[in-house]
Parts: C-alpha cells; sequence; structure tokens
C-alpha cells in the first residue's frame, strides 16, 4: 500500500481509500490514502460491559470484558471509546469515537447535529479527545448537520459524507474506503435507498478490529424499520438490495446503530434485524408494498435542512459568501 498523504494538517490520522471489486472488503486494491485516525470507541452507559473500571465512562485499555446483554459494546475492543449521543427532537443519534490510546486521542463524529453541537465539543474536551473528522452518512431532511459548526467552533476538523451525495464537504467517501482511526477502521458501504448518497460505516474485519463488528447504518436500517424512501432520490427497491446486500452480509453478532429512533431502542443486531424488522424480512415486492403506504408526513424541517446540509449545515455563510 501506498500512502499518498493529503494536507491535513498536523494530525497523525489517515483515510486509506481502496477501490472494491465487490461488495465484500476481501479484494481490495490500494488507490489513496488520506491522514486519518486512531480510535477508542465510547462506551454509551447503558451499554458498559461487566467489567470493573474506576471510570465510569472510559473504558480501562486492559479490560477484557463479558456482556451479560444480548446488545453490547464490541466484547474485544479495549482501546476503543465510544458514545451514543441524543437530540430528541429529531430523534437522531450521534456516535463519537475515538482512540484514547493513541497519543493525538483523535477522534471522529458520525451525524452530528447542529444545536447539539456544543455538547458534543464539551464532552469531547472532557475526555481529552481531538476531533478530527465530522461525518455523515447522507443529506439529513429533519435536521441540520452540526459538521459545518464544528469546522467553524474546532480548528482542523474535516467533513465528511459520500460522493453520491452531491453534498459539499473537505471529504468525499466511496464504497471500500476504509477511514483509519488508529489501530482501527470504518469501511464504507454504499446503502443508497433511503437517499441516492447514503452510505453505512461498519468498523473493521480483522484482528485487533472491534468484536463483534459495529455498523452505523444511517437511515438505511432502522430497529425493526427503516428509513422512507419517498423523497431525495429515494427508492424501496434500492433500499432493500443494499440492507440485503451489505448490512445482512455483515456477522449475525454485528452491531447496528441507526441514525433515528423514535421508541427509545438503542442498538439493535443483524441477527436480530433479520428475524424480526417487519419491513425487511419480507419479499421485495411486499416490502415496496409497504414503503409505498407509510403514510408519513413530509419531515417539519426539510425545506431548511436539505438545502443547508448540501453545504455543510452553513447555508447561510455560503449564501452571504456568493
Ligand atoms: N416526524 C419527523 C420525521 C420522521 C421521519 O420521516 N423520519 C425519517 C428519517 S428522518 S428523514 C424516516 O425515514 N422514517 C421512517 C419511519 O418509518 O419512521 C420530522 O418531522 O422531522
Amino acid at each position: 500500500m501506498i500512502p499518498l498523504p493529503l494536507s491535513l494538517g498536523s494530525s497523525s490520522t489517515i483515510i486509506n481509500r481502496f477501490s472494491i471489486s465487490s461488495t465484500t472488503s476481501t479484494s481490495i486494491i490500494p488507490m489513496l490514502s488520506l491522514r486519518f485516525i486512531r480510535t477508542s470507541l465510547l462506551l454509551s452507559p447503558n451499554l458498559l460491559p461487566s467489567c470493573s473500571s474506576s471510570s465510569p465512562t472510559l473504558l480501562p485499555l486492559s479490560c477484557k470484558f463479558r456482556s451479560t446483554m444480548s446488545y453490547s459494546t464490541p466484547a474485544s475492543s479495549s482501546n476503543l471509546v465510544f458514545r451514543q449521543l441524543f437530540e430528541k427532537e429529531s430523534s437522531t443519534y450521534t456516535y463519537l469515537l475515538a482512540d484514547a490510546s493513541h497519543p493525538d486521542k483523535p477522534a471522529l463524529l458520525i451525524d452530528p447535529v447542529d444545536k447539539m453541537v456544543d455538547r458534543d465539543i464539551s464532552l469531547i474536551q472532557e475526555l481529552g479527545l481531538k476531533l478530527i473528522y465530522a461525518m455523515n452518512t447522507h443529506v439529513h431532511a429533519d435536521h441540520v448537520t452540526g459538521t459545518g459548526l464544528l469546522k467553524k467552533k474546532v480548528p482542523g476538523v474535516k467533513s465528511v459524507i459520500s460522493t453520491a451525495s452531491g453534498s459539499k464537504a473537505d471529504l468525499h467517501v466511496e464504497p471500500g474506503d476504509k477511514i483509519y482511526i488508529g489501530d482501527f477502521f470504518l469501511e464504507v458501504r454504499a446503502t443508497p435507498g433511503h437517499t441516492s448518497g447514503c452510505v453505512t460505516y461498519v468498523t473493521g474485519e480483522g484482528s485487533g478490529q472491534p468484536q463483534p463488528r459495529m455498523a452505523f447504518t444511517g437511515d438505511a436500517l432502522l430497529i425493526r424499520g427503516c428509513g422512507r424512501t419517498d423523497f431525495q432520490g429515494g427508492s424501496s427497491q434500492q433500499l432493500y438490495n443494499s440492507v440485503h446486500s451489505q448490512i445482512f452480509t455483515l456477522p449475525k453478532d454485528t452491531l447496528l446503530y441507526p441514525a433515528h429512533d423514535y421508541r427509545g431502542f438503542t442498538v439493535t443486531t443483524v441477527g436480530e434485524e433479520m428475524q424480526y424488522n417487519p419491513r425487511l424480512t419480507k419479499d421485495e415486492d411486499t416490502f415496496k408494498s409497504i414503503m409505498e403506504n407509510l403514510k408519513l408526513a413530509y419531515p417539519k424541517m426539510i425545506d431548511i435542512a436539505v438545502p443547508a446540509n448540501m453545504v455543510c449545515g452553513l447555508q447561510d455563510v455560503e449564501a452571504k459568501a456568493s
């Protein structure tokens, strides 16, 4: 692999871009390497594994933990720190991942919300982390992304979104790209259908990577549900294929973290959704019919959120500059 470092400041983080010849990441040809991460995943308090720790939030680096719950944070992620954060008006989850064992303690946020940016920054500061990336799974229709504000408030932060989203960002990712955060990486999987540019970020496979794996599904797959397909280039056929080919092919114990939940759930697994998802366990025609008959009201914020999110949530700033 020949890294081609981009100029992303003094951080030691790296993104490696590979071209992927199939739907899996087993056959990879390195093409481009961007500076990116080392991670530690922060644990959601309600998902803390059964190991003793002097800290209620950070896992001790040497802790090997055993979950007593069917939902858990990866059992072999001793260097990983992970937090699941909630914004209640749009019922949005933001995820913080960081590597507390790396000297720089680099961190990233997935799907930050503009009005929660100060909370996110304080948490990152309290934990002594360095935010490197503010990433989106897609162009959201129900809230304004926090990526633009994070870029303004935290020097050096780079916004990340898929090329297929058509949205502005510092870095555009494509299927098969690997976003490195220290010893860990997130693999980019294309999961269009809710929007044409949706991606799912999946933790790496192999030794040293979190076990079980974790997938941040955005709105492609929700717990016992899925994203709607009636605007923003949505397609129920595409969504069905995305979930079945890119998410349901992951190991059954893979932990699935959605961008929203409207009923108080926090996490699910591939195995559970393959068994109990009331939409995606059906055949494709039934799925399409379900999606055509959801009769959901348009998101209240759609006319503000979509244009703003096409420019990292900084619509006003962009408009004034032009
Ligand atoms: N009432 C909310 C929007 C609720 C909604 O439409 N959620 C979307 C994801 S955000 S675009 C969705 O796909 N829901 C699927 C479902 O089955 O609920 C608002 O006004 O913002």
